[in-house]
């Protein structure tokens, strides 16, 4: 039996995972960073998020502070020429949306060039005026909260966010400020579940929970650790699906004990020169000089 769901071809937009919310059916939002990982998404998934773990993930960094523009466009690119139905997002990294609201649009309207139908950013009220900004050029953004991983220097760690009165409370006090702001959904990261439930039931815009309990509009995950592909520890919130790393490691292994015992590649995996040819390079010898 299958599990994959045959959604319908229609493509998300914005009213569409609005209408997921007032009807309570769960938004499903991965990651992807390339062509291979979009299409393997797409037709499972309702929003395919071009995420700044692309740091971590894919590049070898330890957090997601190094990711560039250039790195972000690099990878939105590669995903954006799939043509996904689900709907793209790009995250916006590090430094990409603070200097100024010329830059910060520039950014912005430069991922919505390349495929993008949204962009996501981190922070709360301290973004509110950036947020505004792109909102006025029709640049719609998803806001994101909570253990915001690029404020980890600052949280000392991937720590979980709004566990004291005066966090929870501004916690709540900042998704109402991106609401108003704009934004069309918010994604809240490592926050206790009851407090997630009550952003989620006082808003009117759908949240995105990653370690933030079952009472958001929808969850995400990292593709790469949904399927066991990321490294060999993973947060409380991660559920692992299947051991990738093991399950394509037996296949590779496969190919590399027939490569060494002379079982690969077979005549039907082997190219042959016309019968006409075969004599001339059967008799052919190396000249001297060569
Ligand atoms: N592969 C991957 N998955 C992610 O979910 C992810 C990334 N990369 N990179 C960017 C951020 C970093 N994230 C992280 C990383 C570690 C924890 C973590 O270890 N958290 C502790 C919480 C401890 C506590 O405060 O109680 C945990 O044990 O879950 C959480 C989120 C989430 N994001
Ligand atoms: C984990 C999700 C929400 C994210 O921001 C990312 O992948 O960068």
């Amino acid at each position: 039996m299958s599990h994959i769901s045959q959604l319908s071809v229609e493509r998300v937009t914005i009213p569409v995972l609005q209408r997921c919310k007032e009807e309570r059916r769960a938004i499903v939002m991965t990651t992807a960073y390339d062509a291979v990982t979009a299409r393997i998404a797409d037709p499972v998934v309702d929003v395919i998020l071009v995420g700044d773990s692309v740091g971590n993930v894919c590049l070898g960094f330890d957090d997601t502070l190094p990711v560039s523009m250039a790195m972000m466009n690099h990878h939105l690119e590669a995903v954006a020429r799939t043509r996904p139905r689900a709907m793209l997002v790009a995250d916006m990294p590090f430094l990409s949306f603070h200097l100024s609201p010329d830059d910060t649009i520039r950014n912005a309207g430069g991922f919505l060039q390349r495929g993008a139908d949204a962009v996501k950013l981190e922070g709360g009220g301290k973004r509110v005026e950036m947020i505004r900004a792109l909102v006025n050029c029709e640049i719609p953004v998803m806001g994101h909260l909570g253990l915001t991983p690029q404020s980890v220097n600052a949280m000392g760690g991937f720590k979980v966010q709004g566990r004291n009165a005066d966090d929870a409370l501004r916690l709540l006090d900042d998704a109402h400020q991106l609401q108003q702001a704009g934004c069309f959904a918010l994604v809240l990261e490592g926050i206790p579940a009851e407090l997630a439930a009550r952003a989620t039931e006082s808003l009117t815009i759908p949240t995105i929970g990653i370690g933030a309990g079952p009472s958001c509009s929808g969850q995400v995950l990292v593709f790469h650790d949904v399927l066991g592909l990321a490294g060999s520890h993973y947060p409380k919130f991660v559920r692992v699906y299947v051991d990738g790393r093991q399950l394509l490691q037996e296949g590779l292994s496969r190919w590399a004990a027939d490569v060494r015992s002379g079982a690969f590649p077979a005549p039907q995996e082997s190219y042959r020169i016309p019968d006409g040819l075969r004599e001339s390079i059967v008799n052919w010898t190396p000249s001297k000089s060569s």
